[in-house]
């Protein structure tokens, strides 16, 4: 037979928990898809990973996650790369697509608190509390409704940071942590309270998985398209194009939140619907905060991630400009002076 068609394909991500439980998710999908292929799993340490003593904000939005997955994608020692949306660079590297976006969780923040403590909310928790977060994102926009807590980096993964968090003489008060992340890995109750807009906007693609391909590799795209949840894809992508037109990485205080209606999908593809964007972009000690709405009828993704680059034009055009052009002089600064502190 003079056909190529392969029948067994590898699936790969970071080797945390999180990230294993998200390969399976999508495996089980494909399985159940396609009984008659055998899908497998390969998980790797990335640079993010390895890198835990350096602030987030100051490695800043470089493919921290994906990179090392990557290589073995164009190596084809692996068919599929499963990432949270949330972290893949908004431009991915020549040769490389996102096959499929999944239903997104809830995309939400969330409070988690030190076990044994009797706080449920932000603000149950006493003046100088420390919080613990790496997003500069969750920073500044809650230094805005709580000034008196004390925001603490926390690094390593999900496990890691609550293992920090229990520590009877650890630091931290609470943590905050993307609610989608502690629903998969079965730690949905220790959420506290969901931490929403108009206090704070979530992540661009927050809460969704996605399936990262090689742009020429036809028999895997055809695979990947039954996985993609069209409303998921056409919020997500309208998101990652205001990041995009924004020049932002996971590292920018950049807040969204994202709903449709009027959901046509008579055809059983999704065709119409009215894509409704809110983004906003806030100074990291939180004293500027620049937000705007956009409303629109789309028909294509083409369409939603025009409304994302519109949505960009308005914001940099009020403020957001000034508040992402400070940014990177002090990230300059700051990363000149941790070079000659070596
Ligand atoms: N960079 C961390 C990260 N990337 C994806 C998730 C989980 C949630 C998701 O799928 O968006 C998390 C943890 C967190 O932010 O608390």
């Amino acid at each position: 037979m003079a056909s190529s068609s392969r029948t067994s394909f590898v699936l790969a991500s970071r080797a945390s928990k999180l990230a294993q439980i998200q390969t399976n998710i999508v495996r089980d999908d494909l399985e159940a898809a396609f009984p008659a292929l055998s899908f497998g799993t390969s998980f790797m340490t990335t640079e993010g990973d390895k890198n835990q003593s350096q602030a987030l904000y100051l490695l800043g939005g470089k493919a921290l996650w994906t990179k090392e997955l990557e290589v073995a994608l164009k190596e084809n020692v692996v068919d599929m790369l499963v990432h949270s949306l949330k972290d893949v660079p908004t431009i991915l590297p020549d040769g490389c697509e996102i096959g499929a976006i999944l239903e997104r969780e809830n995309p939400v923040d969330s409070l988690v608190v030190k076990q044994g403590l009797p706080y449920k909310t932000l603000e149950d928790l006493p003046e100088g509390s420390v919080v613990g977060t790496s997003s500069v994102r969750r920073v500044a926009q809650l230094r805005r409704s709580f000034p008196g807590l004390v925001f603490l980096d926390v690094r390593g993964n999900l496990n890691t940071r609550l293992a920090k968090l229990d520590a009877p003489d650890g630091p931290y008060t609470a943590l905050i942590l993307a609610k989608a992340g502690l629903v998969r890995l079965g730690m949905g109750d220790r959420v506290t309270a969901d931490l929403t807009a108009p206090i704070l906007f979530h992540a661009v693609s927050q809460g969704a998985l996605a399936v990262e391909i090689l742009a020429d590799d036809q028999e895997t795209r055809k695979l990947c398209k039954m996985l993609t949840h069209q409303e998921t894809q056409w919020k997500c992508l309208a998101e990652r194009a205001l990041l995009r037109e924004l020049e932002g990485g996971c590292s920018v205080p950049v807040g969204v939140s994202t709903s449709l209606s009027q959901i046509d999908k008579s055809t059983g593809e999704l065709t119409h619907a009215v894509l409704t964007i809110t983004g906003c972009v806030t100074s990291l000690d939180g004293s500027v905060h620049v937000q705007d709405t956009l409303s629109q009828e789309v028909e294509s993704i083409q369409g939603a991630e025009e409304l994302g680059r519109n949505l960009a034009t308005k914001l940099m055009s009020n403020g957001a400009k000034a508040i992402l052009d400070d940014i990177t002089q002090d990230r300059r600064k700051r990363t000149s002076e941790a070079k000659t502190a070596e």
